[in-house]
């Protein structure tokens, strides 16, 4: 089953054109590296994926639906719900203790308060930081916060996990845990996951790798 489908996005900065005409299909389950030269639109194509950005032309579609043609609630709802983004700094919240920080996405889909903090201890379990439940994000390691950052991504139970430098911000060993932890968390998930690296381990740790340069791909390599 496909659960996101870019077809022919191009996208601009101004005059700059970071993406020329993209498409590619995940299917439920499958680990995507996003591979390339600093500026060959890695992050762009992520963020349009993620529905950061809005392409000028092309269409994105998450789990069958087309992001441009829902109303802009529907859209929202289907991006907390369906798509789980992991940046290279967690972005977590300052002042939020790690467990609310995991349970903001239930909160603002309307989930009980008490239901959203279970999940939230669960996922941090699955993740390996549930001893930093009540810790704020300036209280942990590099690696922890992006464990967190993991853990926030997957509890909506997202059918894509879109990640952009996960381990970028991170030694070689807490990257390769974070790695371990963010390929276990999706495929325990069911999650697809589409991963942008610079990093060969991650590349390696794909079922498929897409090579930009200049705004297309490539080239794509079943691993
Ligand atoms: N906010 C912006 N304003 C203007 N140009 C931008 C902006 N963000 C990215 N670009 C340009 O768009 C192109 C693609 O950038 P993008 O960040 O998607 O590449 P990337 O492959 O992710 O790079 P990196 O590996 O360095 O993160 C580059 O030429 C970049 O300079």
């Amino acid at each position: 089953m496909t659960v996101l489908e870019l077809s022919s996005v191009e996208y601009s900065y101004r005059r700059n054109a970071a993406l020329r005409g993209v498409s590619l299909q995940v299917q439920a389950g499958e680990v995507v590296a996003v591979t390339g030269a600093s500026g060959c639109g890695k992050s762009t194509l992520l963020h349009c994926a993620a529905g950061i950005l809005t392409p000028d032309a092309g269409s994105v579609q998450v789990a069958g639906q087309d992001l441009a043609t829902l109303p802009e609630d529907e859209r929202s709802r289907l991006r907390r719900t369906k798509v789980g983004v992991v940046l290279q700094f967690g972005q977590l919240v300052p002042d939020l203790p790690l467990i609310d920080n995991v349970a903001l996405p239930l909160l603002l889909d309307g989930h009980e308060r008490a239901e959203a903090h279970e999940a939230a201890l669960e996922w941090l379990k699955q993740v390996g930081v549930a001893d930093e439940a009540d810790a704020v994000p300036a209280e942990l390691s590099g690696g922890q916060a992006q464990r967190a950052a993991v853990a926030r991504a997957l509890v909506t139970g997202p059918s894509v996990v879109l990640a952009d430098e996960p381990t970028g911000s991170l030694d070689s060993r807490a990257g390769q845990e974070l790695l371990e932890v963010l390929l276990r968390a999706s495929r325990y998930r069911g999650a697809a996951l589409v991963v942008v690296t610079h990093d060969n381990l991650v590349a390696a740790s794909a079922d498929r790798e897409i090579r930009l340069r200049d705004g297309v791909i490539q080239h794509e390599v079943a691993l």
